[in-house]
């Protein structure tokens, strides 16, 4: 079931899948802009295979959702909120900062919150109640004045809860690349955003990444992966499990197992079959096992340097000195350390959040938290003191660049 793989291919091969599919995504984002809602109502038909009534849902379906669903759920989500809530707030920064460098030059950085984001939230072959708590918490948390979201159609109640306790003030029944173009480009009902930030399919992936001119986003959050770095101590049942945990995403989701031990590799797929048996998402895992699979490595430092290459969403280390591999691996997006860390837990509870960069992109991005809904602006203060003390050097390296007004700027304060 697992194969061998050749890292540098499948590295390669999980960038293209994107590039696959531009310009089916391009064709839906000219039709956005020019027949906007009409569009999101087109598409909704076509690919939700729903008769859309409106897009906007209303407060009293807001208050309908809560009636419809188990209040059980409803508590496990409060709970998962306050635990995301809390990492999250960990990671505030003061909104202002000011420091005296020398007598007369106190330099600040003062971070202000993003005025409009918008949120996706996926909703295809599953519904993600719990990505409407992981793209809004960090916002709100931010400071975020205005979080609009869109979840294709039909909502799952509790999506629409979960939008509801993370503090989303509109939400929107669109989903795919057309949600992506109504938010980044404006439609009748939906007033263009700053920001999109969400994860998603292929087409909702290449449409983030097709409309940066317009809406900055936060990185390519596509199809689940999991990568998993283990040696001979590791339990192979648990990794399986882990394997099966990410694949039942989507069809082109990806799983990597790099091993220093041939026969845990074999151990793994073995687990994998079994408990394939029993998976209800049975189909979908299969078509992501097709790009999944297992490399060897000579040494745990070949190891990391195969797994930095893969740079995976979700690491999951499983070796008997984990703290030196954590240490060591420069590229994932969130890291699992330990047996008993299933990436289920940041799925949902652990309070890290769960929005990653996928296809690679861990070795340059971040995964999301509140910084990506904050900008800062550096700040100086400085007196005539402190001015004539830099002075001169700003008056000579303007001259020399030839910008006479940048000096004189300068010397016409220190006459
Ligand atoms: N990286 C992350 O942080 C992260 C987090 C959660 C989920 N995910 C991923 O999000 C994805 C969710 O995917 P999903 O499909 O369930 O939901 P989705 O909301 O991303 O996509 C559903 C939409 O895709 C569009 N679509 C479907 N077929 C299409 C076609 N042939 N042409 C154009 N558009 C089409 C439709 O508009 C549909 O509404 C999965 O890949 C999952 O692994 C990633
Ligand atoms: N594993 C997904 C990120 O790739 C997040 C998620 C949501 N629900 C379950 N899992
Ligand atoms: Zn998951």
């Amino acid at each position: 079931m697992l194969k061998e793989l050749d890292v540098n291919s499948w590295v390669f091969g999980r960038r293209s899948s994107l590039e696959g599919v531009y310009d089916s995504v391009s064709d839906i984002v000219e039709n956005v802009r020019k027949s906007g809602d009409s569009a999101l109502f087109e598409y909704a038909k076509k690919f939700d295979r729903v008769e859309l009534e409106s897009l906007a849902v209303t407060e009293d379906e807001v208050e309908a959702a809560y009636d419809e669903v188990d209040g059980h759920l409803v508590e496990n989500l409060i709970e998962a909120e306050a635990r995301i809530s809390e990492f999250h707030e960990l990671q505030r920064r003061n909104d202002l900062w000011l420091r005296e460098i020398q007598p007369g030059i106190t330099l600040g950085v003062k971070t202000t919150p993003l005025q409009r984001v918008g949120c996706y939230v996926p909703g295809g072959r599953a519904s993600y109640p719990s990505t409407a708590l992981m793209t809004a918490v960090p916002a709100r948390v931010a400071g975020v004045r205005e979080i609009c979201a869109c979840t294709p159609p039909p909502v799952n109640p509790l999506t629409i809860v979960a939008f509801d306790i993370a503090g989303v003030s509109e939400i929107y029944r669109a989903g795919g690349a057309q949600a992506i173009a109504a938010m980044a480009l404006g439609t009748d009902s939906i007033k263009p955003v700053q920001k999109i930030v969400g994860p998603g399919n292929v087409y909702v992936t290449a449409a983030k990444m097709m409309l940066r001119d317009h809406a900055e986003i936060d990185f390519p959050a596509g199809p689940s992966e999991i990568g998993i770095i283990a040696d001979s101590s590791a339990n192979p049942e648990f990794i399986a499990a882990d394997i099966l945990a990410q694949a039942e995403h989507d069809p082109n989701a990806a799983c990597v197992l790099v091993t220093t031990d041939r026969s845990l590799a074999e151990r793994v797929d073995k687990e994998v079959s079994k408990l394939l048996l029993n998976a209800p998402r049975n189909e979908i895992i299969e078509k992501a096992l097709a790009q999944s699979g297992f490399v060897i490595a000579d040494s745990m430092s070949q190891a990391v340097s195969f797994i930095d290459e893969i740079a995976p969403e979700h690491l999951s280390i499983q070796v008997s000195d984990s703290l030196s591999v954590l240490n060591r691996v420069r590229n994932a997006g969130s890291i699992f350390v330990g047996p008993y860390a299933p990436v289920a837990c940041g799925d949902y509870a652990s309070g890290t959040n769960h929005v990653l960069p996928t296809a690679g992109y861990s070795k340059v991005y971040s995964g999301l938290n509140v910084d990506h809904f904050c900008k800062t602006s550096t700040v100086q203060i400085i007196d005539r003191e402190g001015l004539e003390d830099i002075g001169d050097i700003v008056e000579t390296l303007a001259d020399a660049e030839g910008l006479h007004a940048h000096a004189e700027s300068v010397r016409i304060r220190r006459k």
